[in-house]
């Protein structure tokens, strides 16, 4: 019998089997950033380590930046100075590159992997950080590790990984105009929930896969880790190829023509099985957005906020009262009709050139609304760079946005950018967890194009309404 992809990559990596013990794994490429790497390296200093392959390493400093033009080298919480020095001094200590504040490929972690053409096809990839997940859009096996294994890499440059079993989401149809990777990926979790992915590695197929971009195929492995996957995975294919082509770290000659020829045979065989296949149609997909406290309570933004009683499952309608308290929200709300106070753009899902072209598209000659504030927050430099470089940035300054530094920024409350207590945002990053963007904060996931529209209407919006 045939093997689905993660499974051919998975065997090409096993560098010991033995019963009763995980598989240990051989890792291409250790991603690492400054918020669970510190321990990792204190342990090895510890045991008297060194690092195996500070060739196969590359850390940024990411999470704890801040954006803003003025504060940029300025960090002033202590935890997050402790974490951005202990990355700068341990990375130099141990011969690992280092892209950070103020280097031109700073970044989020997720946005510099393929950027820099470091994470390539049927690559075992694993960085300290759940939306590791992303990187599997260019047909690696891409995993987010805890950091007792971030040492383990470190040292061995191995890893056990507990088996997988595999799941296929068959996407059917073509993304009418509007819709975007975004709003698919909400869409699947809606469907499948937030466990629904659990101990799976998600292979995303179908016509509507093939017709994304790679920013797009970003976006959806990125959210695999929000339906409780281990990872999610794309086949490669020209668009993989066409986008990997002469980026830095990418082979380059004849190199380049033998690992083209192999990433082609990295595929589903025909007469593989999955363990579990879900199918969805995206022909009559709308804008989706979140309207609670985890990234399965979401719905079309046609829609309205749902009543908890509507849910069968005790389970649901229970943690659908709670979300709807903390959010709150009332039943039978349209969701067009819900103020926002801000808007941020940004982060590893939604913070590559592509979503930030598709954010001036809608704001060029258009202010954002009085009293909103926008945040549009590039993943990496080099997308501030690219930005700049096509006059986005003026785009979005007339606009009325703030224009910054690239980083994690309000994805996640660990650096300035913050929403205050009952603040309400529509963000178009990953996680609405309840005080994920600021204690007391209030969170609706949404698309690039419904976060700007979202910014110029100064409720939940989209593009059409314009
Ligand atoms: C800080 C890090 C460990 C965390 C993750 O694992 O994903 C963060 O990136 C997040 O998005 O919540
Ligand atoms: S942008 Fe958000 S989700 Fe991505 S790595 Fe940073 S904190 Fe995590």
């Amino acid at each position: 019998m045939g093997q689905t992809l993660a499974e051919k990559i998975w065997q090409s990596h096993v560098v010991d089997q033995v019963t009763g013990l995980p598989d240990l794994i051989y890792i291409d490429l250790h991603l690492m950033h400054e918020m669970t790497s510190p321990q990792a390296f204190d342990g090895l200093r510890a045991a008297g380590r060194r690092v195996r392959r500070p060739d196969l390493t590359v850390a940024t400093q990411d999470h704890n930046v801040p954006t803003g033009l003025a504060d940029r080298l300025t960090v002033t919480d202590p935890v997050s100075r402790a974490q951005l020095r202990a990355l700068r001094d341990n990375t130099a200590e141990f011969g690992i590159e280092m892209y950070g504040l103020g280097h031109d490929d700073q970044g989020i972690v997720h946005v510099i992997g393929p950027q820099l053409g470091l994470s390539q096809p049927g690559m075992t990839i694993v960085c300290g950080d759940s939306h590791s997940s992303t990187h599997g859009a260019l047909g690696a096996l891409a995993f987010g590790i805890g950091t007792s294994e971030v040492e383990h890499v470190l040292a061995t440059q191995t890893l056990r990984l507990p088996a997988f079993r595999t799941m296929a989401v068959n996407v059917t149809g073509s993304l009418p105009a509007g819709v975007t990777a975004k709003d698919l990926i909400l869409a699947v979790i809606a469907q499948i929930g937030t466990g629904g992915g659990q101990g799976h590695v998600i292979e995303y197929r179908g016509e509507a896969v093939r017709a994304l971009s790679m920013a797009g195929r970003m976006t959806i492995c990125n959210m695999s880790i929000e339906a409780g996957a281990r990872a999610g995975l794309v086949a490669p294919d020209e668009t993989t190829f066409a986008y990997l082509r002469d980026r830095p770290f990418a082979p380059r000659g004849d190199a380049w023509e033998e690992a083209t020829a192999h990433w082609w045979s990295l595929r589903t065989d025909d007469d593989a099985s999955f363990d579990r296949e879900v199918d969805i149609d995206v022909t009559a997909l709308r804008p989706y957005i979140t309207w609670g406290t985890n990234p399965a309570q979401g719905g079309q933004l046609d829609g309205a906020v749902p009543d908890p009683a509507s849910f069968r499952d005790p389970g649901e309608r229970a943690a659908a009262e709670s979300a709807l308290v903390y959010m709150g929200l009332t039943p039978g709300t349209p969701f067009r009709s819900i103020p926002i106070d801000v808007v941020f753009v940004g982060s590893c899902t939604n913070g590559r050139i592509e979503d930030l072209r598709a954010v001036a598209d809608v704001l060029r000659g258009r202010p954002i609304k009085a009293g909103v504030r926008m945040l549009i927050v590039p993943g990496s430099t080099a997308v501030r760079h690219q930005a700049e470089a096509e006059g986005l940035d003026k785009v979005f300054t007339a606009a009325g946005a703030e224009w910054r530094a690239a980083g994690c920024s309000m994805c996640i409350g660990v650096n300035p950018d913050r929403l205050g207590p009952m603040q309400r945002s529509a963000s178009t990053s990953n996680r609405n967890f309840e005080g994920r963007q600021g204690a007391g904060a209030r969170t609706h996931l949404v698309s690039p194009p419904v976060a700007a529209a979202s910014a110029i209407l100064g409720r939940l919006g989209s593009p059409e309404e314009l």
